[in-house]
């Protein structure tokens, strides 16, 4: 109705014959209710006349039911504002209004239509993952495509059952790699939670031949030396040699262990696996004699998010350039089949893509140019209708999560409670810098005494002295540390600053089956950023722990001598600094007086 239009652009001639106008309505309108009335009482036997009516849903329609326009004036002296009581117009009367106002702009009153986000069939149809690590059903003995020194070394690891995506993703890559030149077998993606056995999985197919030819690329080192362990476990009884490209023995030392000058065949591989990290990659590609991946055959892509969000050196396009193909089988594009084609090309490296964070950006996923790509995914579908098609990440089922919530400097309090009183041991603390950290495992050390030992590890130590820390709480000789592979409970004494960092540090615990508790510490203003965190990753808040007052009131005392003695410690640490670097300088002056 025309009440009901708000003209914001008007001719002021309009504006003042908008009494009159109404008026006029208000005459046409009781018109056409008197010959609406009439129609009516014709028709009312028919009842498929009324429908008509009452699909054509017209103001005047719906009045009719109502008392006529006198009746409305007789009780109301305004009958104007009683019709705008009537249900809002319809289309009709919207047309109607557009013939007699000039209305600017668009019409804002329509709702527009959602876009939803399509993925590519292969990324909202994968194979899914079970996360059920307590009823395994794959029995390694019974598994004929796993070699008999494999299932030996597996058996003598403890391996009786496999992971369900061992399960699934090995004998698929197994199957493919079948299939005869020029067929080329699909690329994988694994997306399963931290724990759950992504590192056999591919570790495990090599049992395919003795020609087998791997590379294995990790964001850091630490990951490169711990993948690199594993390989060597299972190759220790087969005729397989690995070697890791670290950065942790110098360069020289790694290309002698790589690669051998012969008289006869000129450069050999030494090597049958390399595990290695980005960076160290692109050293040796560049400057290692008679290096190359020509006969490459895996190339493993493990903790892929991470080496996405990082690419180092372009790596990728240095190892597609060692190895000479042309360059649309490395991007996932076959080019036409010809015989000219199928002599000139060889089958591009099998690409493997394992992570716990896989993106579902196919604008990321692009990158790697992938083969007509298969997704296996444990993640469980994402309930927002929007993004019905996005699966997110998956955590161990046997992870608990919590969340405290505490004023700053009762941090300390907090954590303290959770270790002496809750007795809580082999816990990895992660804080958001290396000098909170170590604050952190002074006040520790100073408060716990007898009771616990603490450790830091962080970027700012150096690897040997990080190594030693991990060995010891591997041990059982230190109860908190930062940064480890394996723990009971895991704090996040400063909030993770994204969903991904969250479920990498959390899967620290709760890994390969057994249980473990994660809980983030946070100060009342970091709530809700923390639970917009966990929904961006498609996890449902967590719950909180309480604390009750009293219990930190109890622990201030103590807390306050160990502040002092942490005080003591840091200034000491500072003091020797001071001195080493004066003595230092102090050398350096001296020998250069010489
Ligand atoms: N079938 C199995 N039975 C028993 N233990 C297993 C099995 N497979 C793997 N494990 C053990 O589970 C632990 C976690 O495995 P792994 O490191 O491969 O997990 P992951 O999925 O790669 O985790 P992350 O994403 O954190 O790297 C390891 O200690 C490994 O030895």
């Amino acid at each position: 109705m025309d009440l009901f239009v708000i003209n914001r652009y008007r001719d002021s001639d309009e504006e003042v014959n908008t009494v009159d106008q109404e008026t006029k309505h208000l005459e046409k309108l009781k018109q056409k209710i008197e010959e609406r009335k009439k129609t009516i009482t014709l028709s009312k036997s028919s009842e498929s006349d009324v429908n008509t009516i009452n699909e054509h849903n017209t103001v005047e329609s719906i009045a009719t039911n109502e008392k006529s326009i006198e009746d409305i004036k007789k009780h109301d002296p305004e009958p104007i504002s009683e019709l705008s009581k009537v249900p809002k117009p319809k289309k009709q009367v919207k047309e109607k209004i557009s013939h007699e106002f000039k209305v600017l702009g668009n019409n804002e009153f329509e709702k527009k239509a959602r876009v939803s986000r399509v993925l590519p069939h292969w990324l909202s149809n994968p194979n899914g993952i079970s996360t059920d690590l307590q009823n395994l059903d794959c029995l390694v003995e019974g598994q004929h495509w796993l070699h008999s020194t494999l299932k030996a070394t597996l058996l003598n690891e403890g391996v009786t059952h496999l992971f369900p995506v061992q399960k699934q993703v090995i004998p698929f890559i197994i199957k493919e790699h079948k299939a005869p030149y020029p067929f080329q077998p699909h690329d994988v993606c694994v997306s399963a939670p931290t724990g759950s056995g992504k590192t056999l999985s591919f570790i495990l197919m090599d049992e395919i031949g003795c020609e087998v030819k791997a590379l294995v690329v990790l964001p850091v080192q630490e990951l490169a030396a711990q993948v690199a362990k594993v390989f060597k476990k299972y190759c220790s009884k087969t005729t397989l040699k690995v070697a890791l490209l670290g950065g942790s023995t110098p360069l020289h030392q790694e290309q002698q262990n790589i690669v051998r000058h012969t008289e006869s065949s000129g450069w050999v591989s030494e090597v049958d696996i390399i595990v290695c990290t980005a960076g160290r990659l692109v050293e040796h590609l560049q400057s290692t004699e008679g290096f190359s991946l020509k006969h490459l055959k895996f190339l493993v892509i493990d903790e892929a998010d991470r080496i996405m969000d990082n690419i180092q050196n372009d790596w990728l396009y240095h190892v597609e350039r060692n190895i000479k193909l042309g360059t649309e089988l490395m991007t996932g594009r076959v080019s036409n089949l010809n015989w000219f084609n199928l002599n000139e090309q060889k089958t591009a490296p099998h690409k493997l893509l394992f992570s716990a964070t896989l993106s579902q950006d196919p604008e990321k996923l692009e990158q790697w140019g992938l083969f007509q790509p298969k997704l296996f995914s444990a993640a469980p579908l994402h309930d927002n209708d929007d993004e019905d098609q996005i699966r997110l990440y998956a955590t161990p089922a046997e992870l608990s999560e919590q969340m405290v919530a505490c004023e700053a400097e009762n941090k300390p309090l907090v954590l303290y409670h959770f270790l002496v009183d809750q007795k809580w041991d082999k816990v990895l603390c992660f804080t958001n810098a290396a000098e909170s950290a170590h604050r952190l495992a002074v006040l520790l050390n100073a408060w716990g005494r007898d009771q616990f030992k603490v450790a830091d590890l962080s970027s700012a130590l150096d690897r040997p002295t990080r190594e030693a820390v991990l060995r010891k709480f591997t041990q059982s000789e230190i109860n908190v540390g930062i940064d480890v592979p394996d723990c009971n409970y895991v704090v996040s004494y400063d909030p993770p600053r994204n969903i991904k960092t969250y479920i990498h540090r959390i899967g620290r615990t709760g890994r390969a089956g057994r249980v473990g508790q994660a809980v983030t510490m946070l100060l009342p203003n970091q709530i809700h950023l923390f639970k917009e965190l966990l929904k961006s990753g498609g996890k449902s808040d967590v719950p909180a722990i309480e604390i009750k007052p009293e219990i930190l009131n109890g622990l201030y005392d103590s807390y306050e001598y160990a502040m002092r003695e942490t005080k003591n410690v840091i200034q000491s640490e500072i003091n020797s600094k001071v001195q080493k670097s004066v003595e230092l300088k102090r050398r350096y002056k001296s020998n250069k007086q010489k």
